[in-house]
């Protein structure tokens, strides 16, 4: 099985090396030394090094050939020097003695026999061909395959001499066609048709498959085709074997499937099974038909046959992907030939011919690969991740021919050099010299995961525009639509952004991971993600570690992507109850970025007539995105992580104010009820409630930790603690007097923020929606903020189309959006300025004259008192005490009333009692100052006032039973059949 291919002597290296490869893996060779027992070993890594350059001259020497076969032989050192020999071997082999006989063979062969070539040498492996039709350019190891096809059908070699001279082909008899066709190609031929003779001879003298010549000259081994002019230099014998084999395929096309074909074509490239010869016979007894399917266009493998394929070059994983193309011009009568080597037939496809490694017999198999508008095949992406070296497509990427790799990668083959003089086929076996030591099955593990990488990603990223495409919608529009494959770089930056944004959380993942990917979606994201879970939750790959799902086989993904996407998926099954308040933080953070942006875009707008408008509907969108921010998240309760204190007493009053300004001080002094209080900020961490006593009443007074700018967003639990103000009856807003002014505006936007209005009464604004009607738009005063297209505007903001609005008063935007709003409260707030003992006597004086605010020190308990008393001034609480008839008032236990709890008339303090007095109360007797006379009668809607006594006259029973003075007072039954019968008198 060890056929030598080429000896060189390696003088430098002083070892007799032999460079084997593997007679089914022609790219992959190894070095052999032969030692003294004739036996080959393994050659060490110095000797490679030494003779890696000749490897690397001598490339042309090395041909891919069926085994068994001698192929050339060169000589760089004189003989009886080292020999290096090129071994066709798939495995080391170090029991096979070398014979002896080949060597010499081989050494027969004289350099001079060696044929010049036509093409260069290319690195890359990527081929190109002239696309003149008719012109066969074939390689230098279809050249040698040629000259071996030859010489083993007869063991005769061709000889020119005999043809020296001036030779007509139309004026010579069989005999002599056959004696020509002898000398041309060196071997005998039984057929007798001129025709079929003819065409064979002219194809090996022409090298093309132009039969229009038909006279040669032939002076030193040289034919000169006397009609053109036309010096075919050293006629290339390699065109015979590919034609013959090109024609085979051809004539043994049969009607059975295209599979059948390629198997036949992957036995007669073997080369064992059949002999040149029998390609010639069976050429010739099916020559006309052979022309009629010539010209037909060669066909596309069938997928199964790609696959089939490409299952065989994995295995065997020494094969390599060379390049051709298909010209259209192949229209000439001459082209219609039985041979018809793989040629530039087409500008809108690509021929990839793949050197079929199992013969190695370099035979080019079409392979077909269309222009694609979508997403690559599945199997051409398998063939390209199979590709064992840097020879196939994605790898001419790498190599200097970037142009024509370039577009084969892009499938822009229109602008290929179609009429370079130079056709590129490759000459070597495709293996590079830093591979070529070591075995595919080794760096296959190591580099296959990250080829396929590169490859994806270059594949994918000149998959530009293209994919997308525009499809018709319904409503008669464009959409686009893309089919852009996902590239390992943005799964890897989906699953980046689901560990840190969480699964689910799609529109987010994509504004901040996905923000240049315009074409990826939400929706698509969240697709993918699904694919992944699925991929990751099937079987886990095997083998080269990479996973193909059903769908994007082309998309291999690493198995350590996968796990990672199994890890998350796990640990995100497990929610851990904080992370709701996470997504629901995390969710708020957008609406409150883009609350700024509205911000900054009011800032920058000019305030006048023209921009009001703007302004307006500026101002309504903050209010909806800041209703957002209070709305809590779908499917939760609600119930947030807040300070629970359950409401006690008559009223319930707030303290709120930065940290440190005395909160904590102020509630120990009021309510005995101790506070932590220290020199430092956020001192006081939770709410803490105590009780004042005073007037009779309980006020509940709440402790609560500091706030800071921010906290109606959140910041330091500000959101907790302003909630918990909201349902205060009063706000204390705490204030540090030597402090800058500014500190009250700053609370109160952060209060205002969540909803809060303090000391502000609602609008007079009747606003109502309706379902139909459209806006009607009234007002019972000149209005000078609000027009009517103002307020068109900010309804349809709002989406309201049918509503009625009445102005009761010269109301602002802002009033208009919160009565729109429906959810503001209004609060009283009190301005308690504290540490006034640390200031001078005149801020005092000019803090305490500003409205609602109240000035007090803690320290030195000045004006608790006056706090106490406007507390409880601005609460309105009513305390009413109760008379019982013909009883003193009980002055000792009020029924404490308050306008914001429930009202303060009769029926509130009837109700206040109990929920079904109110139905027996027949008047109220009031004493007090809401009454105009002591006692005074007064019915339910009565406003009571403070320290108002009241005594409830209920109705009697009896009442029901008649009216007026027709009410019955006698218990007799009404019915005589139901009064009692009386005796009858006694006579
Ligand atoms: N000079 C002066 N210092 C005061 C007065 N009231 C409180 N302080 C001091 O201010 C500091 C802060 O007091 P706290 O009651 O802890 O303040 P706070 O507002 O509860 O602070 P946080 O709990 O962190 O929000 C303490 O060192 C008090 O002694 C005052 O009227 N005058
Ligand atoms: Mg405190």
């Amino acid at each position: 099985m060890g056929t030598v291919v080429d000896i060189v002597g390696n003088e430098e290296a002083g070892v007799d090396c032999i460079i084997s490869h593997k007679a089914a893996d022609p790219v992959v060779y190894q070095l052999a030394r032969v030692d003294g027992n004739g036996r080959l070993v393994p050659a060490t890594e110095d000797e490679v090094m030494a003779v890696e350059d000749l490897l690397e001259d001598d490339k042309s020497n090395v041909s891919t050939l069926d085994t068994g076969q001698i192929l050339e032989c060169s000589r760089n050192g004189s003989e009886g020097q080292p020999q290096l020999e090129v071994l066709e071997s798939g495995t080391e082999k170090p029991n096979i003695p070398p014979d002896p006989t080949i060597d010499s063979e081989e050494v027969d062969v004289q350099p001079k026999e060696r044929i010049p070539s036509l093409v260069r040498h290319t690195s890359d492996g990527s081929v190109w061909q002239s696309g003149n039709p008719g012109e066969c350019s074939k390689t230098s190891s279809g050249l040698d395959r040629s000259k071996t096809n030859s010489a083993f059908g007869t063991g005769l070699k061709p000889d020119f001499s005999l043809l020296n001279g001036e030779i007509h082909l139309d004026n010579l008899s069989v005999k002599d066609l056959q004696e020509t066709f002898k000398a041309t190609f060196g071997r005998e031929t039984s057929v007798k048709d001129k025709q079929w003779l003819k065409r064979r001879i002219i194809m090996g003298l022409t090298n093309s498959c132009d039969f229009s010549t038909t006279s040669f000259v032939i002076i030193d081994n040289r034919v000169v085709k006397k009609q053109k002019e036309e010096t075919c230099e050293s006629v290339d014998y390699s065109v015979l074997v590919d034609c013959v084999v090109t024609s085979a395929m051809e004539s043994h096309e049969s009607p059975s499937t295209s599979h059948d074909k390629q198997s036949e074509i992957h036995s007669i490239a073997n080369g064992t099974n059949m002999e040149s010869s029998t390609f010639q016979e069976k050429c010739g007894s099916k020559d006309a038909e052979t022309e009629e399917r010539s010209a037909k266009r060669i066909r596309k493998p069938t997928k199964r046959f790609i696959e089939e394929l490409s299952e065989g070059e994995s295995r065997d994983s020494g094969a390599k992907i060379v390049s051709s193309v298909k010209h259209p011009a192949y229209d000439q009568p001459s082209a219609k030939v039985c041979a018809r080597p793989v040629q530039n037939f087409g500008l809108d496809r690509r021929y990839l011919t793949r050197k079929d490694s199992l013969g190695g017999s370099g035979i080019q198999i079409p392979y077909v690969s269309r222009v694609r508008r979508s997403r690559p095949r599945e199997n051409f992406m398998t063939l390209m991740k199979l590709q064992p070296s840097r020879e196939g497509i994605s790898t001419s990427l790498e190599k200097n021919d970037v142009a024509s790799s370039t577009q084969l990668d892009n499938g822009s083959w229109d602008n290929a050099p179609k009429n370079s003089l130079s056709p590129r086929w490759i000459q070597e076996p495709p293996v590079v010299a830093s591979e070529r030591s070591t075995p595919y099955s080794e760096r296959k593990t190591v580099q296959l995961e990250e080829e396929v990488k590169l490859r994806n990603v270059e594949s994918y990223r000149n998959n530009s525009d293209e994919e997308v495409v525009t499809v018709p919608t319904a409503n008669g529009g464009m959409r686009r639509k893309h089919h852009r494959p996902w590239t390992l770089s943005e799964v890897v930056k989906l699953v980046d952004g689901v560990a840190k944004y969480g699964a689910g959380r799609w529109s987010e993942i994509k504004r901040l991971s996905f923000a240049s990917y315009s074409y990826r979606t939400s929706v698509d994201l969240k697709d993918k993600w699904r694919n992944l879970l699925r991929a990751s939750f099937a079987e886990m790959p095997t083998g080269n570690g990479m996973h193909s799902s059903r769908k994007q086989a082309s998309v291999p993904i690493p198995a350590a992507i996968l796990s990672r996407v199994r890890e998350l998926a796990e640990i995100q099954t497990h929610v851990p109850p904080s992370l709701s308040y996470c997504k629901l933080a995390e969710r708020k953070m957008g609406i409150i970025e883009k609350i700024k942006e509205i911000e900054a875009e009011m800032a920058r707008t000019q305030k006048n007539k023209a921009t009001e408008y703007h302004l307006g509907q500026l101002k309504a969108k903050i209010a909806k995105l800041r209703t957002q921010l209070l709305e809590p998240p779908k499917g939760s309760s609600g119930a947030g992580e807040g300070f629970e204190v359950t409401k006690f007493g008559h009223g319930r009053v707030a303290l709120i104010g930065f940290p440190s300004v005395g909160k904590s001080t102020l509630l120990t002094m009021l309510t005995g009820t101790h506070s932590e209080a220290a020199s430092y900020e956020f001192t006081t961490l939770t709410c803490i409630p105590g009780i004042i006593h005073y007037n009779d009443t309980k006020i509940q007074l709440l402790d609560l930790p500091g706030i800071i700018e921010g906290a109606s967003e959140g910041k330091g639990r500000g959101r907790q603690v302003i909630a918990v103000a909201k349902s205060a009856d009063l706000v204390l807003m705490v204030l540090d007097a030597s402090k800058s002014e500014g500190h009250r505006q700053i609370l109160t936007r952060e209060l205002e923020a969540v909803g809060l209005r303090l000391n502000k009464r609602p609008p007079q604004i009747y606003f109502k929606k309706k379902k139909t009607g459209g806006i009607s738009f009234n007002s019972t005063l000149p209005l000078t903020h609000v027009d009517e297209k103002l307020c068109y505007q900010i309804l349809h903001e709002y989406k309201i189309h049918n509503a009625e609005v009445l102005f009761r008063e010269d109301a602002t935007v802002d009033d208009l959006i919160d009565v729109i709003e429906g959810n503001r409260k209004y609060m009283k707030c009190v301005y308690v300025y504290n540490k006034i003992d640390v200031i001078g006597i005149d801020d005092v004086d000019r803090l305490a004259r500003q409205p609602n605010s109240i000035v007090i020190s803690c320290n030195l308990k000045l004006n608790l008192d006056r706090l106490l008393a406007r507390m409880w001034e601005e609460m309105g609480l009513v305390r009413i005490y109760t008379k019982p008839q013909g009883q003193q008032p009980d002055f000792s236990d009020p029924v404490v009333l308050s306008s914001g709890r429930g009202g303060c008339n009769v029926e509130d303090f009837c109700n206040h009692i109990h929920r079904s007095l109110v139905k027996d109360v027949k008047y109220v007797l009031v004493w007090g100052t809401s009454a105009r006379h002591y006692p005074q009668h007064c019915g339910l809607s009565h406003t009571l006032q403070d320290e108002d006594v009241v005594q409830i006259v209920k109705k009697k029973e009896k009442e029901d039973g008649g009216r007026g003075r027709f009410k019955s007072h006698s218990n007799t039954p009404a019915r005589i059949s139901d009064r009692e019968k009386k005796a009858p008198l006694k006579t």
